[in-house]
């Protein structure tokens, strides 16, 4: 068998898969953030550029265990904004100048450095100033604008608005597949100064109406989106940079502990269904279900991102703020998997099979493939690899190959055909990246395993405490029928002690009674025996 022809073409088909699979992992970013700690931890642990290990704290659990996330980039606490942003979001804003959409969202637990990363301070300006900065460098071909939103108990404000008692809400409207904001305010912007002067306004904005509502909620995302126009054909708009960020307000946020932790919030929930669903219809493509984007207007914005499929699709950056305290692990583990579930997400079509034709297809904006629209390149279902990482932009499944030493025998005596150097250096690479691919896969597995065991400790935490709650009840129950019965049998041993003293004052009479007779007898035998003497004496 030409066993070395075998392995060119597989080699090759593998090239072209990696770098299929390269441009499509390309899609969608996740870069995690560690902000400095505030006090000692031991939980989180860089092991390389891309990877993050959590060691779960020991008094939290039975035994401890560690759990391995790969991600585009892990970004350590001593991380500078300027870094974060050129290695992050400079490409956003410079493919938005190109033409192309842009989305970046943070995302972490309360206080983890969300709006640190998205704002930054006056010294250290986070990554939106920096984008105003860098997109003011070329506004001789551009006119820009702005719009800023915030989605807060399920309804979008415009930000921009001025703030006033009575808050508007806006409602969404779909138009040519795409999902608008009807009434959205956007504000042209001409400098750098500008473009800060519009963000603190909204910001402004924001604070008013937080100060203003009594809510059970206190968190709410805010959207802010940089439109950009040719100067060359003003009427259409050329692109589209989103920056959203979770926001936890500074005030009322307590109590709010315990709801966060069950439910970190409804709209990040909703997020992760749809990247749950949107993963399962990359991996099933014949059994595909409905994306849930409708099910918060935070997906309805961004379902468009999140599909794809459009022209000017762009990529989506998402930031996982990470607070590295020991107090914040399970909620940190929780946004951690989001993020984790969100990198195997592949946002934009791309092309799989290169020895076949491809097919052409489309996703509607519920994530349905459409059927007559042969506008937009879609992948043939088993060779789309969506479970990539940063680190393996290889598919997890590979085609299997055949062994280039071949053994002619199962007998004990072997006989193998002699291979040439090259062939061995060959097989000593295939079966380096077949070994590295396995250690990936055995990765993977322990972190699902370590997902599933959160999972059962988490079902058995909650099945315990609803144990423990139904037995301090029946106790609670039983505990008080025995109070019941000791008050009524304290008052029937307070009757019968009444009781019996009284019988004991009545014995006593009756005693006195006996002794007054006695003595009577006594008094009248003794004038008896004196009056039998003195008739003796006659
Ligand atoms: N990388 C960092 N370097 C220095 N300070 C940071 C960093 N990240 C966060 N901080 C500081 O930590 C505090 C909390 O950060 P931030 O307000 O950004 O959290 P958040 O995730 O937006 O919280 P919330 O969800 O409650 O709004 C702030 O004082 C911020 O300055």
């Amino acid at each position: 068998m030409p066993m070395n022809v075998v392995l060119k073409v597989e080699e090759s088909d593998d090239r072209a898969l990696n770098s299929l699979v390269k441009k499509a992992a390309e899609k969608v970013q996740i870069f995690v953030r560690l902000r400095p700690a505030t006090g000692k931890t031991t939980v989180f642990r860089v092991a390389s550029e891309s990877c993050l290990v959590a060691t779960t704290p020991r008094m939290n659990r039975l035994n401890e265990s560690m759990v391995t996330f790969h991600f585009s980039r892990v970004f350590q606490p001593e991380t500078t904004q300027t870094e974060l942003f050129e290695k992050t979001t400079q490409s956003i804003v410079e493919e938005a100048l190109e033409g192309r959409n842009g989305l970046v969202f943070a995302y972490g637990v309360t206080n983890s450095g969300k709006t640190y990363t998205i704002l930054g301070n006056n010294g250290n300006p986070g990554i939106l100033p920096q984008t105003f900065a860098k997109l003011f460098q070329h506004t001789d071909d551009y006119d820009v604008t702005a719009s800023y939103l915030e989605i807060y108990n399920e309804k979008v404000y415009d930000l921009m608005a001025t703030a006033n008692p009575k808050r508007t809400f806006l409602q969404l409207q779909e138009k040519d597949g795409r999902v608008h904001v009807k009434g959205l305010e956007e504000r042209r912007i001409l400098s750098y100064e500008d473009a800060k002067a519009t963000l603190e306004y909204g910001q402004k904005n924001r604070q008013v109406a937080e100060t203003r509502c009594n809510t059970d909620s206190s968190r709410s995302h805010c959207v802010f989106s940089l439109q950009i126009y040719r100067k060359s054909d003003p009427k259409h708009l050329w692109s589209k940079a989103s920056y959203c960020c979770e926001r936890g307000a500074k005030t009322g946020a307590s109590g709010l502990r315990l709801q966060e932790a069950s439910n970190i919030n409804k709209s990040l929930m909703n997020l992760n269904q749809c990247l749950e669903t949107l993963r399962w219809n990359q991996q099933n493509p014949k059994a595909r279900r409905p994306v849930p984007f409708r099910s918060s207007k935070l997906t309805r914005l961004f379902q468009e991102s999140l599909v794809g499929g459009h022209l000017r699709a762009g990529r989506i950056i998402m930031i996982v703020a990470v607070n590295p305290s020991n107090e914040e692990f399970e909620e940190n583990l929780r946004t951690l998997e989001y993020g984790a579930i969100a990198k195997d997400v592949v946002t934009a079509p791309i092309r799989s099979n290169t020895r076949k034709s491809v097919v052409k297809a489309e996703y509607d904006t519920d994530g349905h493939k459409k059927r007559k629209r042969p506008s937009i390149v879609q992948p043939k279902s088993e060779n789309i690899t969506p479970n990539l990482t940063s680190k393996d932009k290889k598919p997890k499944k590979l085609v299997k190959r055949v062994p280039a030493r071949v053994t002619l025998s199962n007998s004990r005596k072997s006989t193998t055909v002699p291979m040439n150097e090259a062939s061995i250096k060959q097989e000593f690479v295939l079966l380096k990246e077949e070994n590295r691919t396995l250690q990936l896969e055995l990765e993977a597995k322990d972190a699902e395993y370590f997902k599933q065991e959160v999972r059962v400790r988490k079902k058995l935490v909650t099945e315990m405490t609803q144990q423990l709650n139904d037995l301090k009840a029946s106790y609670e129950e039983k505990l008080s029928e025995l109070q019941t019965e000791l008050d009524t049998t304290k008052s029937q041993v307070t009757t019968l002690t009444n009781e019996k003293w009284k019988l004991e004052g009545l014995c006593e009479k009756l005693q006195e009674q006996v002794d007054e007779c006695e003595d009577e007898i006594r008094r009248m035998e003794a004038r008896h025996a004196e009056e039998i003497a003195e008739f003796q004496t006659f």
